[in-house]
């Protein structure tokens, strides 16, 4: 059966969550470790000082590419950019608000689409 369109979690309870952990929304207030946590679509995160980072299992270096062009085309979009290493079997990302010098809600959205971009890729991660 074709995949139907992906169920959209609890957005508004997350939010909710999410809000309640990092203050008030939006803007570049710094997030907590539990706000992260609160935050949807984020599992393949961790959380470690003041950045998020994830590793992303492609197995070959042209499918390492792909998930770069689409986490460049996210960043561009979003202006607010990861620190990235493309190897051979993976993709290394990282995470982090350089100008309120810590985790802010930007993060977290990009974290969150770079996690669906990999998704939709068939792209998998390594357990945060
Ligand atoms: C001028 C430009 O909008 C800023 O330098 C943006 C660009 N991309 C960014 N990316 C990240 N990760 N943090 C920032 O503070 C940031 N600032």
């Amino acid at each position: 059966m074709a995949d139907g369109p992906r169920p959209r979690r609890g957005a508004s309870a997350d939010r909710v969550a999410f809000t309640a952990h990092s203050g008030r929304v939006g803007g570049m207030d710094i997030i907590t470790q539990d706000g992260f946590r609160a935050a949807a679509g984020v599992g393949d995160w961790r959380f470690a000082d003041d950045a998020v980072s994830a590793v992303f299992t492609t197995g070959d270096f042209a499918t390492g590419a792909r998930l770069f062009e689409a986490i460049a085309a996210l960043a561009e979009a979003a202006n607010h950019h990861p620190d990235v290493e493309v190897t051979y079997p993976k993709v290394q990302v990282r995470l982090t608000s350089h100008d309120a010098g810590g985790v802010t809600r930007k993060d977290v959205e990009l974290a969150a689409a770079i996690s669906q971009a990999a998704r939709d890729l068939g792209i998998g991660a390594e357990p945060a």
